[in-house]
């Protein structure tokens, strides 16, 4: 059955996944009414397959790794992890892939929710599928932002559906530990699945492409990984590519390997990147073509489309694919949002509110294997890309009282870039255990611009991981 119900709010916000959410925070918060349709959980990617059932996956094995170096704590570890009870932490922190919870704070922000499939259909208006079959056709006075997010891209190696691979869906939400597990994509996905997996009793095999694991980040980050991916027992295997394969005796899969070898596993996971959810999203109604990532300026505004009224917030726009750094589009896209309906001239220079400048000049992300990494800004490789004059200051993290505090045994490196002529760190990247936590400061560093010789007088406490600061300044001074 079909109804035509047009229904008029001041914005329509398309996707409720965290960035989607947190644009119809901001927008209603402005005052303007809102309206947010979501086709299946309100919470989006982020809650239910991607960062927290991740992340509560990968905290057990990250921590038991540590302890078991720590002495004294050896006996009380040393069991391996058990994954029943990590797979029952796993579903409480996806909340049962359930939304109520999130539903919730929507009523309680004063945002509408609609379910169903929304696809954009002309200027400022959007069609959306309801799951009982009627279309309600939505108007915005103001704005439409979409924020579909992404999803799982797929290598086009010939007969993969009949492999019934894994993507990070199944990787994130699976009810037991396979036996054994192929995983295909040394980035981010790949090396954080390898570790929670390996951890969790399967036996893992990892292939990536490039010489070495994580190929955007700094060299050391992947080489630390692989050498404690190998000695917790997994198969790393690097520039090796996948040329064939096919379900054997329906439980196994046999993946032929460009150099000749071949592995046979119960499961194969494909971590080979990402693609915008933007195929039907009504994109040619507006003059886009479906199925490309929707490119923004820096205020989120889709520039190829005249009036200013259509947003491009979070995974969909390419920009940078975190939760964190989606949210601080959404807080942008809705501050711009609010000053235009309200007839108020941007403020769009450099780090100002109506910018997302940090888009291109610093983004942290943490990859939580073990070791992590955390990276913000410029890569030596990118300053080298973009002909920035950068001076590269490396430190042993091991070096450290507070890293043998932290574990003993510890491993682990820190870079920072310094700018020669602003003289301000423009890059950081920290890998060992414990690193999370440090990023923050690099990122303030960064996002503040502050002078190096400034830095001299933001004393780290001892015994900390937090000195690699002050090393990395002997290091500079004394070079
Ligand atoms: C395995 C994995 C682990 C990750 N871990 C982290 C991490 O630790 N930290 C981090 O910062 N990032 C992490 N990420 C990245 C993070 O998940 C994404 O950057 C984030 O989810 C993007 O949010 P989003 O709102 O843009 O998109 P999404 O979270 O994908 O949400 C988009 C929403 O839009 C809905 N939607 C799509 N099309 C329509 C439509 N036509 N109509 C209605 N609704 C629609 C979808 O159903 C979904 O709910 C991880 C990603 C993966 C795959
Ligand atoms: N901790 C976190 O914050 C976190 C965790 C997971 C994912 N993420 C985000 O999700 C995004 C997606 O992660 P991802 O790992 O899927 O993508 P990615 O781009 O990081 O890595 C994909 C890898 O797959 C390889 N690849 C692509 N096609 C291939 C093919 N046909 N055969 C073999 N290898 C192939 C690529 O070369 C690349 O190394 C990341 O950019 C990251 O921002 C963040």
């Amino acid at each position: 059955m079909t109804t035509e119900n047009i229904r008029t709010y001041d914005v329509i916000v398309i996707g409720a996944g965290p960035v989607g959410e947190n644009v119809a925070d901001r927008t209603s918060a402005a005052g303007l009414s809102t309206v947010i349709v979501e086709s299946e959980l309100v919470g989006g990617e982020c809650s239910y397959w991607a960062c927290e059932p991740s992340k509560a996956l990968l905290r057990p094995a990250l921590l038991r790794s540590d302890a078991v170096h720590v002495p004294g704590l050896d006996p009380a570890v040393g069991n391996p992890l058990d994954a029943e009870a990590v797979l029952a932490h796993r579903d409480r922190m996806s909340a049962d892939w359930n939304d109520d919870g999130q539903v919730d704070w929507l009523k309680s922000a004063g945002i509408e929710l609609l379910r169903g499939h929304g696809r954009l259909a002309g200027e400022r208006e959007v069609s959306v599928e309801t799951p009982d079959g009627d279309t309600v056709r939505l108007r915005a006075r103001h704005a439409v932002a979409v924020a579909t997010g992404s999803r799982a891209a797929l290598p086009p190696l010939p007969g993969i559906d009949d492999l019934r691979p894994w993507t990070s869906r199944e990787a994130t939400s699976a009810r037991k530990p396979p036996g054994s597990l192929a995983i295909v994509g040394g980035g981010v996905v790949g090396v954080e699945m390898a570790t929670a997996w390996q951890a969790l009793g399967s036996r893992v095999t990892l292939l990536a492409r490039e010489a070495g694991l994580l190929p955007r980040m700094e060299p050391f980050a992947g080489e630390l990984v692989t050498e404690r991916l190998r000695e917790a027992g997994a198969d790393v295997r690097c520039g090796v590519s996948v040329v064939a394969a096919e379900r054997i005796r329906d439980s196994q899969v046999r993946i032929t390997l460009s150099d000749g070898g071949e592995v046979v596993a119960d499961e194969i996971l494909f971590a080979t990147g990402r693609a915008p959810r933007s195929q039907d999203i009504g994109l040619d109604t507006v003059g886009l073509v479906p199925g490309e990532w929707l490119t923004t300026d820096d205020s989120l505004t889709v520039t190829a489309v005249p009036g200013n009224w259509l947003y491009a917030v979070g995974d969909v726009n390419r920009r940078a694919l975190f939760t964190h750094q989606g949210k601080y589009q959404a807080r942008i896209a809705g501050a711009v949002i609010g000053a235009r309906a309200r007839g108020e001239q941007l403020d769009t220079g450099r780090w100002a509110p109506h910018s997302g400048t940090a888009d291109t000049e610093a983004v942290p992300g943490v990859v939580f294997t073990d070791p992590e990494i955390a990276t913000v800004g410029l890569t030596v490789r990118e300053a080298e890309r973009t002909g920035r004059d950068v001076e590269v200051v490396d430190y042993e993290l091991g070096r450290l009282a507070g890293a043998h505090q932290y574990r003993p045994d510890y491993r682990g490196r820190a870079r920072i870039l310094v700018d020669r002529e602003r003289q301000v760190v423009v890059g950081a990247t920290f890998a060992g255990p414990g690193v999370a936590e440090l990023l923050y400061s690099a990122t303030v560093a960064i996002t503040a611009e502050v002078p190096v010789e400034r830095l001299w007088h933001a004393v780290p406490a001892f015994p900390t991981i937090s000195e690699v600061w002050l090393r990395l300044l002997e290091t500079r001074r004394d070079s």
